[in-house]
């Protein structure tokens, strides 16, 4: 194993992630909605498995908002001019990323709105 060529792999990776705190406002977006979930988290006496959840969907709407960046790129790259095809690439990567942002939301209510009521009402 090249262990230079795997540490090498992880800067990469890093790169990436800066790049697209960088360039994306919607991944500015997701991390301030992500602080704001944690602490709200914090606050409230989540179970192992509703943490389990938590950050599973955090990190969730991170990769899928890593990959839309990815595949806007590449669609950018390959077809710098306007083309239907390009069109449906970047709607259908924006269209997962929008069903799963849909997703986290309904199960942070299913999770919180039981554990809020008590307190509100
Ligand atoms: N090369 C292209 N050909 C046809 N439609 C495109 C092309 N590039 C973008 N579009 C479409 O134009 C609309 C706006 O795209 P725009 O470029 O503003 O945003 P984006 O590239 O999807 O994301 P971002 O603003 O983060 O770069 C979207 O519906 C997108 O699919």
């Amino acid at each position: 194993m090249n262990i230079r060529k795997f540490f090498k792999s992880f800067v990469f990776a890093f790169q990436g992630i800066i790049l697209v705190i960088k360039s994306e406002q919607n991944f500015r977006f997701h991390v301030l909605a992500a602080v704001v979930v944690l602490l709200a988290s914090f606050l409230t006496s989540l179970s192992k498995w509703e943490w389990i959840i938590i950050v599973m969907l955090i990190c969730g709407m991170f990769m899928i908002e890593l990959v839309n960046a990815s595949i806007e790129r590449v669609v950018d790259l390959a077809s710098p001019e306007l083309h239907p095809l390009a069109k449906q690439a970047k709607d259908l990567a924006a269209g997962a990323c929008l069903v799963y942002a849909i997703c986290t939301i309904i199960v942070g209510l299913i999770i919180f709105i039981p554990k809020w009521s008590g307190i509100l009402f």
